[in-house]
């Protein structure tokens, strides 16, 4: 495979200060036999302290969402330089949460993207779609229209320098899996879309990864789809023995 696995962490609204360096203590007593890369997206508060532990270890830091301003009078929001700063290397675009609860749009999700690729900041853009489409059929028109205008206007260089997560909404902090041979059709749609919109050496270096209820049980099965390659995890990563067996599936 011409791409390095990645399992991230989206800790959502959990884990202050003190709770992040216990887990991260915990995680780099283990982490060792991790083959692909890892990455934690604490809340902002927690994202400092998380990127000073982790210094030298190897393992990444992202952040779970930002404004696509440089900076300016917008009250409550943060910026991507302010992210740099930290640095992050990855930053969540267009999660379900905030589409569904924070009014994102893909207009929004489309200025995000641009902002973080000009900070060199990786973005991990989720798409997905919820149940209602998916029972009505709508499920790739869904998901390939929400890839299309992230993107709309926007260079890839070599494409190594952002990430797409499909998370079925109804996946989510459900515990209901989506079958990998379902996730693998629409992920493995999403590469040809994006070879069309970029070419095929591009969509080959794009890590396109699965989120929605993984779980050291079932991210093997996932894991074995061709173009799987890795896992965006919520509830799951909050432990760090839980999330270290998720990110070492093959280690036996
Ligand atoms: O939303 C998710 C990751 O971004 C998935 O959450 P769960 O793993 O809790 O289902």
């Amino acid at each position: 495979m011409p791409r390095t696995p990645l399992f991230a962490g989206n800790w959502k609204m959990h884990k202050n200060v003190v709770e992040t360096l216990e887990f991260l203590e915990a995680f780099l007593r283990k982490a060792k036999d991790v083959h692909g890369e890892i990455a934690f997206c604490p809340p902002f508060t927690s994202l400092w302290a998380a990127a000073e532990r982790l210094k030298g270890s190897g393992v990444k830091i992202g952040a779970q969402n930002m404004h696509w301003e440089d900076k300016g009078a917008f009250t409550g929001e943060i910026s991507p330089a302010m992210l740099k700063e930290i640095p992050c290397d990855y930053v969540i675009i267009g999660h379900s949460e905030r589409r569904q609860y924070f009014n994102e749009t893909d207009e929004t999700v489309n200025r995000k993207v641009k902002a973080a690729l000009k900070y060199a900041i990786k973005p991990i853009i989720c798409v997905g779609e919820s149940l209602e489409q998916r029972e009505k059929g709508k499920t790739l028109s869904v998901v390939l229209s929400q890839v299309e205008r992230a993107l709309e206007g926007v260079d890839i260089r070599d494409g190594k320098e952002l990430v797409f997560a499909y998370e079925p909404v109804w996946a989510i902090g459900t515990g209901k899996v989506a079958l990998p041979s379902d996730a693998q059709e629409v992920i493995g749609a999403i590469r040809n879309k994006l070879s069309e919109l970029y070419g095929a050496r591009v969509s080959q270096n794009i890590r396109i990864l699965y989120g929605g209820s993984v779980k050291p049980e079932n991210v093997r099965d996932l894991m074995a789809e061709p173009d799987i390659d890795g896992a965006l995890v919520g509830g799951a990563s909050l432990d760090a023995d839980t999330f270290y067996r998720i990110a070492a599936y093959d280690q036996g």
